[in-house]
């Protein structure tokens, strides 16, 4: 029998927070210098958007993580590749700047440990590449690692909506912990309009909690009761079925509401929303759908578990974090808080599918 303290994963918490509070001080300095005048943005090979806080921001949490738990593994969405051409010289030094400059900041509220560089310690530039690099392991089944999304929503994040900055820690393919930032989510449900900036935290068996981006209070969730039931989905058309999530909505008598990045958990773990819901974009001929990667859903899924929610596949399957980078054969996402509501929810996309089969059978000659 195994006994786990109530104090478990206690450490990697706090290096968590700060290393997610320090790189949300990246993604708010791009976005207030650099995003509004739209430079220092490249385009990736799957003509996804990826910025100079993108870079830096990860580069500050793997800085952090190497340095705290040197053995851990961690799967990062971005790699140092494209700062290493000659070209991007200036978007190389931009990143290395932005990261060091937050590796140093004086966290608000930081507790007894920051977890960043002393005033004297320099990082060279290849150290910071390197330390993005980091984040290139393959996943799999049996072992410790993180996954980081410096920027989840990065069209969010270039449209001034919604970004999220996640983190999470996976032993042994279980999501142990979740931190998410979102730098531009109110503090309080209950009014929209007042102070932004909130963070997101999960333990196994321990709860989730939101406390402010400036490290003040912590609010155990859910903890407010939204007057609508909403269905949270993506703001960007192209990941989600949009017509299926409709359908379901219309049958569940649900509003919809578009939201980019894992923020749509963190709403759902609150109580804003009643469902969150994700299913693959439809394909045309033989391309295979949008294989989906676990640093986009692991932190937000247990998150909605501490809440007290459910989360699995559309097909009630539960989902697989030890697959490798990817997350296997895409058949969407269901989370609800209310348990019920869940079942309800999967019955309802089942039902929704025989009805997009029936009309594409009709239309093919
Ligand atoms: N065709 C697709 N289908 C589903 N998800 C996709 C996709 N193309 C990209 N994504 C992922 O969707 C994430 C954003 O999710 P959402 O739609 O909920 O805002 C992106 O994260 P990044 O912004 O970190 O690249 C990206 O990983
Ligand atoms: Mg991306
Ligand atoms: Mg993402
Ligand atoms: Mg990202």
């Amino acid at each position: 029998m195994s006994i786990v303290s109530s104090d478990a994963f206690s450490v990697e918490k706090h290096v968590a927070v700060a290393a997610v509070r320090r790189a949300c001080l990246v993604t708010c300095t791009v976005f207030n210098q650099l995003v509004r005048d739209r430079t220092d943005t490249l385009s990736k090979e799957d003509e996804s958007p990826v910025t100079v806080g993108d870079y830096a921001a990860q580069a500050v949490i793997n800085t952090i993580l190497k340095k705290a738990f040197p053995k851990d593994h961690i799967v990062g969405e971005e790699g140092a590749d494209a700062l290493r051409e000659e070209s991007n010289t200036r978007l190389k030094e931009r990143v290395v700047a932005l990261a060091t400059n937050a590796l140093k900041e004086d966290l608000i509220n930081g507790g007894e440990s920051q977890w960043g560089l002393g005033a004297q310690d320099e990082l060279s530039s290849a150290a910071m590449l390197n330390a993005i690099d980091e984040g290139n392991d393959t996943g799999g089944s049996n072992k410790r690692m993180w996954t980081v999304d410096p920027i989840d929503g990065t069209k969010g994040f270039l449209r001034g909506g919604q970004y999220a900055v996640c983190l999470s820690l996976i032993v042994n393919s279980r999501v142990e912990l979740g931190v998410i930032g979102c730098p531009n989510l109110p503090t309080d449900p209950a009014h929209p309009g007042g102070e932004k900036g909130c963070v997101f935290i999960a333990v196994r068996g321990q709860g989730a909690h939101q406390i402010t981006l400036s490290g003040n209070g912590a609010v155990k969730l859910p903890y407010f009761h939204s007057e609508k039931s909403y269905v949270l989905q993506s703001e960007e058309a192209k990941h989600t079925n949009v017509p299926l999530i409709r359908r379901v909505s219309e049958e569940l008598h649900l509003s919809e509401w578009g939201m980019d990045s894992q923020a749509k958990y963190c709403c759902l773990a609150r109580g804003e929303g009643a469902v969150y819901l994700r299913m693959p974009a439809p394909t045309t001929g033989d391309k295979k759908p949008y294989e989906e990667r676990i640093w986009d859903h692991a932190p937000g899924s247990i998150l909605v578990e501490e809440a007290g929610g459910k989360i699995t596949n559309s097909e009630g399957a539960p989902l697989q974090f030890g697959l490798g980078r990817g997350m296997g054969e895409n058949r969407g996402f269901v989370a609800t808080i209310d348990e019920g509501l869940h079942g309800r929810v999967v019955s309802a996309i089942k039902r929704a599918q025989l009805v997009e089969d029936a009309t594409e059978a009709k239309s093919t000659p």
